[in-house]
């Protein structure tokens, strides 16, 4: 039986994380954790929607909100059946069928991030129509039905849908026993919880101290406003983790490429895996300079990327040891495929971006099917965790010992509780209301 897209909704949710500083960084020094949230509704029987978000940080998520309204129009009305029959050409029709809206990018900017929330509810709602979680969803399709989910238009100089089939190929055989081993004992995240710029150094003394009971092992510093407090804040994290545990670093792209690599010649001193996100976003040629001059400690970058020819670039140029895909600033679950698969052909390890409210709920999906059935390795790679406002979903991560524990529940775990988005919504939510009188 179809199933048909009736309507789409979206709504402008925000928490106001600038209150206390959760999120900050030297770039961003005082973020509202937001979300422009979809809601495909369909006319199934019993309700069955599909959920998706993409991620801002306060001021502008309306603007994000409009893009969606203004593609909504793009899949209200198609069947899930007519979408997932071909999901790679519904992924090349949302982004280039209408020229006039492709204008406003081309996939890139507010456009692909509202592109990226309609994408991933769709994602939600197959997942949730075969009744498994995303990543099962993508674990259980053969190398063709993950091709023919995938747009290839610009990558086929470096990736063609046979080679892509032919990656996925090599995996076949350890999928079950990979599949198993997560289950059983979770994929190893980092937590950038006790880094957070804000935050004083007692607090953040406090968190990591707490971080290390807790079982994490890898533990990331915001640094960037001022190199001597970064290293007073490095060595209080040194005290606190010890050496044999993994501090990185994330300059949320405030220097230029040489203040990078003089900034990072001075922090060496700590041992970081890597400096994430040193320079402009943008800037492929600067990664790859950078990353030639610091070694051996590693460049990160990719929250920002906000394309597959972006990530095709950094790869050719050599720019990059960690890709930190965002699930969200892509285009959405689509393009991320795409470029996982560039990653293993480039042995790029992938640790998705997680810094953003509902972004740790979306990733885990992406490292379990990378891990799975993509790459195969768990070699320096590690996803990261925030630890505020997974209250607010129906299927929040679950973490055990610096672990994500696979998530069980059908859909793309992205679900928000009825009463978080009446209660966020802006300007005119309770929480809002609240603050604007105080
Ligand atoms: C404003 C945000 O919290 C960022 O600081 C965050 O996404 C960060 O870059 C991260 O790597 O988690
Ligand atoms: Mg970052």
């Amino acid at each position: 039986m179809s199933i048909r897209i009736t309507q789409l909704s979206v709504r402008d949710i925000r928490f106001p994380t600038s209150l206390s500083l959760d999120g900050s960084d030297a770039m961003n020094s005082a973020p509202d954790y937001s979300a422009s949230y979809v809601v495909l509704h369909t006319d199934a029987p019993g309700g069955l929607e599909g959920h998706g978000l993409t991620f801002t940080i306060g001021r502008g998520n309306e603007i994000c909100v409009a893009a969606v309204q203004s593609l909504a129009p793009m899949v209200v009305g198609l069947t899930l059946e007519e979408i997932v029959a071909d999901m790679g050409a519904f992924w090349h029709t949302i982004t280039v069928g209408d020229s006039q809206l492709r204008w406003l990018g081309p996939e890139k900017g507010v456009i692909h991030l509202a592109t990226a929330a309609i994408v991933n509810a769709i994602w939600d709602l197959w997942a949730k129509n075969e009744g498994k979680p995303v990543w099962k969803l993508l674990a259980d399709m053969t190398p063709e039905q993950v091709v023919r989910c995938l747009d290839f238009s610009y990558v086929t100089d470096v990736l063609t849908p046979e080679e892509a089939i032919a990656l996925l190929r090599r995996q076949v055989p350890g999928k079950a026993q990979r599949e198993a081993q997560m289950l059983r004992e979770g994929y190893p995240g980092y937590t950038t919880a006790p880094g957070w710029l804000g935050y004083s150094e007692d607090k953040m003394r406090q968190l990591a101290r707490e971080a290390v009971e807790d079982g994490w092992t890898h533990i990331k510093q915001k640094i960037g406003a001022n190199l001597e407090d970064d290293i007073r804040r490095a060595t209080i994290l040194r005290e606190e983790i010890g050496w044999e545990r993994t501090l990185m670093m994330d300059a949320n792209q405030v220097w230029g490429v040489d203040e990078s690599v003089a900034n990072m010649r001075r922090l060496a001193a700590f041992e970081p895996l890597w400096i994430e996100e040193p320079t402009s976003p943008d800037d492929i040629l600067g990664h790859a300079s950078i990353r030639q001059r610091i070694a051996p400690i590693g460049v990160a970058s990719g929250e920002h990327c906000h394309n597959r020819v972006m990530f095709k670039q950094m790869f050719q140029a050599g720019a990059l040891d960690f890709c930190q895909l965002d699930a969200a600033r892509l285009g959405g679950l689509n393009e991320v495929l795409i470029v996982l698969l560039m990653a293993a052909k480039f042995k790029v390890p992938v640790c998705p971006h997680g810094g953003g409210v509902g972004l740790c709920e979306y990733v885990q999906n992406i490292a379990l099917f990378d891990y799975i059935a993509v790459s195969a390795s768990l070699h320096n790679r590690v996803l990261e965790y925030v630890d505020h406002l997974h209250e607010h979903f129906l299927d929040p991560v679950v973490i055990r010992r610096g672990r994500y524990m696979p998530p069980q529940r059908a859909g793309y775990s992205i679900e928000m509780t009825a009463e978080t988005l009446e209660r966020y919504q802006y300007p005119d939510g309770q929480v809002w209301l609240d603050i604007a009188r105080t």
